[in-house]
């Protein structure tokens, strides 16, 4: 547990206690604007629903199976595979990680954690939409890293070797963290996440390293649905089109916690080298 929160506890018992109204102490409380308001009704509402997530039962294409990708390394033990959304493909990949996997991973990656940061222009700067803590993890400095990669691999047939998918990124959101409505891919030329020069990120596997007990949903603003943190279980989609364009339907955000503490581990997976693993298409628009 965090030290200071005895601390806190005592600070906002006390502010309580002077009962202040907010706008004698010049607070008003405000609902935040700009560029974001245009997402923030579904967003807020995806964030206290699941949305129009449809019901398996409802759509057969939505399913869910044992699955082992054809790799050998899987038949013994097939991941549990559930299909959640077609457009955007959406996958949430059940017991991705062991509890003990998970714990390890947050462990390591707790020295290393910071503010996290956004892309701006072509740098990168914390910013009010993404409230959270980030390190990374490189896969040679920890076996259970490695681990994880090969299973990315065996999962969804992508190279993940450095520099065609990034380091294991491991974020830790307080109460009150969140991520706000955004796209994990670039949609400037100019963006850093070409520094790699493997192309933009094709697809993110997101693991949900936590429990939480209220909040912390992960939302698809304008597909229109969300989905609840399932501890151990990993989300994928893809980021972009076959044609290579971004898919605008994957903008999607990390809800406020509400009660706990939210860890989840970020793989993006870029472009190059995926080529014969994820084919393009014989139609331009898919
Ligand atoms: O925390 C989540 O549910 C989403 C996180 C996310 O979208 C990101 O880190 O890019
Ligand atoms: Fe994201």
């Amino acid at each position: 547990m965090n030290r200071r929160v005895h601390f806190n506890v005592e600070k906002y018992e006390k502010l309580l206690n002077e009962n202040l109204p907010a706008t004698s102490s010049g607070l008003t409380l405000k609902r935040p604007d700009g560029i974001y308001l245009r997402t923030r009704n579904a967003y807020e509402q995806l964030c206290q629903t699941k949305g129009s997530q449809p019901k398996h039962f409802e759509n057969p294409s939505l399913f869910c199976d044992y699955f082992t990708n054809g790799s050998p390394a899987l038949f013994l033990q097939p991941i549990r595979r559930e299909i959640i959304s077609l457009q955007p493909y959406v996958v949430l990949f059940h017991g991705f990680v062991t509890q003990a996997e998970a714990k390890n991973i947050r462990k390591y990656a707790m020295p290393g954690l910071r503010r996290s940061v956004v892309a701006s222009g072509m740098n990168q700067a914390t910013a009010e939409y993404r409230i959270s803590k980030s390190a990374w993890l490189k896969e040679s400095a920890h076996e259970v890293v490695g681990k994880l990669d090969q299973r990315i691999t065996l999962v969804t047939g992508l190279n993940v070797q450095p520099p065609y998918a990034e380091y294991l990124q491991v974020v830790n959101y307080g109460i009150g963290g969140h991520y706000e409505p955004h796209f994990d891919h670039a949609t400037s030329d100019s963006s850093p996440l070409y520094r790699l020069k493997t192309g933009n990120r094709v697809a993110t596997i997101m693991i949900y390293l936590s429990p939480v007990q209220a909040g912390g949903s992960t939302a698809f603003i304008y597909a229109n649905f969300s989905v609840p943190v399932v501890q151990n279980a990993a989300l994928f989609w893809w980021n972009l089109h076959k044609n290579g364009q971004g898919n605008v339907d994957t903008l999607h955000a990390g809800c406020p916690v509400i009660v706990g503490n939210k860890w989840v581990a970020n793989k993006w997976v870029h472009e190059y080298e995926q080529e014969f693993r994820r084919r393009c298409s014989l139609n331009p628009e898919e």
